[in-house]
């Protein structure tokens, strides 16, 4: 037995009231004596007796039966309750009496019962007192398990957070699990219904079946009987069969000899056909070859005619060309020709003032004014008066600081009416050291920039000449003369057989 189970047991019982304690001390010794229950009755119910004497009392008792009570097994096995009412019966019995004395056997039986009560109160303190230090040293076990469990406690804290950690994944998981076996739950019930269903069908079906395979068996017998009737119809026509099988087979003997006949001779006919188709491949190999050289031919043929045809495509690209250039080079004379009819005459005077040459720097010039539409103020210093300044008018008056390109480009309108049939003469007049050579031909011929008017003239003309050559052919000459103290000289001609002028008149003009 644990402790627990021996606490519980003895709160139970021990520490109950007087009467239970010494109730159960005599049904503990009653049972351990080994005497026949009948006897403990016996002694019990001889106390009952003579407490139930109500009007007897313990003096009037006979001898014997206070011997009776006073053995020790009497006592031993009587309830406590039946002691105390003894003791009190006596002391009452001894207030009632006047003279107060107890008979001698009366009180030896109350010292008896006194002592009875005496053993067991003294056993039933001893019981408390091992009750209490039972209880103490369970006090003390429960006092360091509590120690104990609470050490428990306080170590176990992170392991208790882990628990509930794992605690609380544990119930998702089976709250998973839940709505799974729901899920499956609801599947049985989807499949249990189908199931149902599909017996119902099979019922259904086999019913079906039943019915088919009735149907079936009256088929067949009926089917039966049908095939007895045909195979008897059979059997007839099949003897008819045999008889038209014979006649045919002479048919066929017959077929067979008139197919042989009629065998060669298409055999025959196949060798002519064969001979002829021969002699008419070798014909037609002949037409074929005649046939690619006339494709050849024609072939060539069309490639010429391509050529030919890009040939005149061209030259007609050529003529629109020149048509467009004629139409311009039309429209360009026509400018031109307006230009020269607004001039007055034919002829224009340009004039250019050179620089001072180096070493001329501190000289002073005679030019007072250069006007924008060709006016020319020249100062004389040595002259006074009204002659001391002279106003000259030309078409235009190129300064010191003008290019050789300005100036070719106030004459490049009237070269180029060369190409179209006009005379045109380019003359240039100063003194000697004025800067003739320098416009006419420049100071250097590397230099495109230094070119003078006849360089720039003839690149221009040669341009144009060939921008036109689709349409127009040109044939450009040059001549270059000077003349000096009244005597022509030919200023291309090598060497001192220089060619003295006049010309003849064919030569100059050209
Ligand atoms: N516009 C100009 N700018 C700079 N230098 C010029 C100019 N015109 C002429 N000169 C210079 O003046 C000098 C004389 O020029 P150029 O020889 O052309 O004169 P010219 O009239 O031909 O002389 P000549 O009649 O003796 O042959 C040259 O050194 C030339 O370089």
């Amino acid at each position: 037995m644990n402790p627990e189970s021996e606490v519980y047991a003895s709160e139970n019982g021990e520490p109950g009231s007087l009467n239970d304690n010494f109730n159960g001390d005599v049904s503990e010794r009653r049972e351990n004596s080994k005497g026949p229950h009948e006897a403990v009755h016996h002694d019990r119910s001889k106390f009952s007796d003579i407490l139930q004497l109500k009007n007897g009392s313990f003096a009037d008792l006979p001898a014997s039966k206070i011997s009776e009570m006073m053995k020790p097994n009497s006592l031993e096995n009587a309830s406590t309750q039946s002691l105390f009412s003894v003791v009190n019966k006596i002391l009452d019995e001894s207030i009632e009496r006047k003279n107060g004395d107890i008979p001698q056997r009366v009180a030896s039986l109350l010292k008896l019962v006194v002592q009875e009560i005496e053993q067991r109160v003294a056993k039933h303190a001893e019981n408390f007192r091992k009750q209490s230090n039972l209880y103490k040293s369970r006090e003390e076990r429960y006092q360091s398990r509590l120690r104990a469990f609470e050490t428990l406690t306080t170590g176990t804290t992170e392991e208790v957070e882990i628990v509930m950690k794992q605690l609380q994944q544990i119930k998702l998981e089976k709250m998973r699990i839940d709505e799974k076996r729901k899920v499956e739950e609801q599947d049985v019930i989807r499949l249990t219904r189908q199931k149902d269903h599909y017996e119902t069908e099979i019922s259904l079906l086999k019913q079906e079946l039943d019915l088919a395979k009735k149907a079936y068996e009256k088929n067949c017998s009926e089917l039966e009987t049908q095939a007895m009737e045909t195979k008897a119809e059979l059997e007839n026509k099949l003897k008819e069969r045999q008889l038209l099988l014979n006649d045919s087979r002479k048919k066929v003997k017959e077929l067979e000899a008139f197919s042989e006949s009629k065998f060669l001779k298409w055999r025959r006919k196949e060798h002519n056909y064969k001979h002829f188709i021969d002699s008419h491949v070798g014909s037609l190999q002949e037409l074929r070859a005649v046939s690619e050289s006339i494709k050849k031919e024609v072939l060539k043929t069309k490639k010429m005619y391509r050529e030919e045809i890009n040939h005149f495509g061209w030259e007609l690209k050529g003529l629109v060309d020149a048509a467009h250039s004629y139409h311009a080079v039309l429209a360009e004379n026509r400018k031109l020709y307006n230009e020269v009819q607004d001039l007055k005459g034919n002829i224009r005077v340009y004039c250019r003032i050179r620089p001072f040459l180096p070493g001329q720097s501190e000289k002073q010039t005679t030019i007072e004014y250069i006007g924008e539409n060709g006016e020319l103020v020249v100062m004389n210093p040595l002259k006074q008066g009204k002659d001391n300044h002279r106003l000259f008018k030309f078409n235009k008056v190129f300064g010191p600081a003008a290019t050789q390109e300005e100036v070719f480009l106030d004459t490049q309108p009237l070269i180029r009416s060369v190409l179209d049939g006009y005379n045109v003469c380019i003359f240039a007049y100063g003194q000697t050291g004025s800067g003739k050579t320098y416009t006419m031909s420049g100071p250097s011929v590397s230099s495109v920039e230094d070119w003078g008017v006849n360089y720039r003239a003839l690149n221009d003309l040669f341009h144009i000449s060939q921008s036109r050559k689709s349409s127009i052919t040109y044939e450009i000459g040059v001549q270059m003369v000077e003349i000096y103290n009244e005597q022509v000289r030919d200023l291309l001609c090598n060497g001192s057989s220089q060619k003295r002028y006049p010309f003849p008149p064919n030569e100059f003009g050209a």
